[in-house]
C-alpha cells in the first residue's frame, strides 16, 4: 500500500517562532510555513492579583514577543503566543503536578469553558506589534472518576492549558466545540494567517 499521506512544500519565512511549544511549530507547518529560528522564552507566567484571563493571556504572549527580542537579531518578525483554559474568571494553567491537574479537570467536568489564546507579530525595526486573540468554548462531558485517573495515568495533560489535549485521547471527553478548533492546540491559524499577510509575510 502507498503513502497517503500528502506531502506539503513547507515555506521558510524571516520569523522568529518564540516558543517552545512543539504544537505550534506543526500547526504553522500545517499552512506550509516555518521559521527561520525558534526561541525558547522563560517568562515569569504568574498572574497577577484579580487579571482577568483575556488580559494575562495578552500580557503573556507580548512578554514571549519581547523576551525573544534580544536574541533575534537576524529576522525582522517574531511570532509569539499564550493559550490559556478559563473556567470563568479562574485561569487554568498548565502544570506538571498531578493533583492539580485533577483539579483542573474536575472543574472543567459536566461543564463548558473558554480557551484563549493570544498571538503577537513583533516588527523589531518599527517596535510595533500586531495581534488577535481568539477564544473558543469547549463543552467537556461529565467525567467519572474511573475516567479521570484513567487519564491522569496517561502523560499528555502535562504542561497544556486548562491540563487537557484536545488533539490527544480527551477529544473523547469533548462534546462540542465552538470556534477554532486550531486555537485550542495553541495557534489560531487562521487569525495567524491574517497577521502574516497583514506584513505581506504569506500570500
Ligand atoms: C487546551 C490545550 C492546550 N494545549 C497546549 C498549547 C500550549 O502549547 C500549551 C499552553 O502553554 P503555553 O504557555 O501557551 O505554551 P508552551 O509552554 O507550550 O510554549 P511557550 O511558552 O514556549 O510558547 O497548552 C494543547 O496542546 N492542547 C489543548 O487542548
Amino acid at each position: 500500500m502507498g503513502n497517503a499521506v500528502p506531502t506539503y512544500n513547507v515555506t521558510k519565512l524571516p520569523i522568529v517562532l518564540a516558543s517552545a511549544s512543539p504544537r505550534r511549530l506543526q500547526l504553522l507547518e500545517q499552512i506550509g510555513i516555518a521559521p527561520q529560528t525558534i526561541i525558547a522564552t522563560d517568562i515569569d507566567e504568574t498572574p497577577l492579583k484579580q487579571e482577568l484571563p483575556r488580559v494575562y493571556v495578552q500580557r503573556l504572549a507580548n512578554a514571549k514577543a519581547m523576551a525573544a527580542q534580544s536574541n533575534s537579531k537576524d529576522s525582522q518578525f517574531i511570532l509569539a503566543a499564550d493559550t490559556i483554559a478559563a473556567a470563568g474568571r479562574r485561569i487554568l494553567n498548565k502544570t506538571s503536578e498531578r493533583h492539580i491537574a485533577k483539579k483542573h479537570l474536575s472543574l472543567l467536568s459536566g461543564r463548558r469553558h473558554r480557551v484563549y489564546t493570544s498571538v503577537v507579530l513583533l516588527n523589531t525595526l518599527t517596535g510595533k506589534t500586531s495581534s488577535r486573540q481568539v477564544c473558543t468554548m469547549v463543552q467537556f462531558s461529565r467525567l467519572t472518576e474511573k475516567q479521570l485517573e484513567h487519564y491522569l495515568d496517561n502523560e499528555e495533560w502535562k504542561d497544556k492549558a486548562g491540563s487537557y489535549a484536545i488533539q490527544g485521547i480527551a477529544a473523547s471527553f469533548i462534546q462540542a466545540i465552538s470556534g477554532s478548533h486550531s486555537n485550542v492546540v495553541g495557534l489560531p491559524l487562521f487569525e495567524t494567517a491574517q497577521l502574516l499577510r497583514g506584513h505581506g509575510l504569506i500570500l
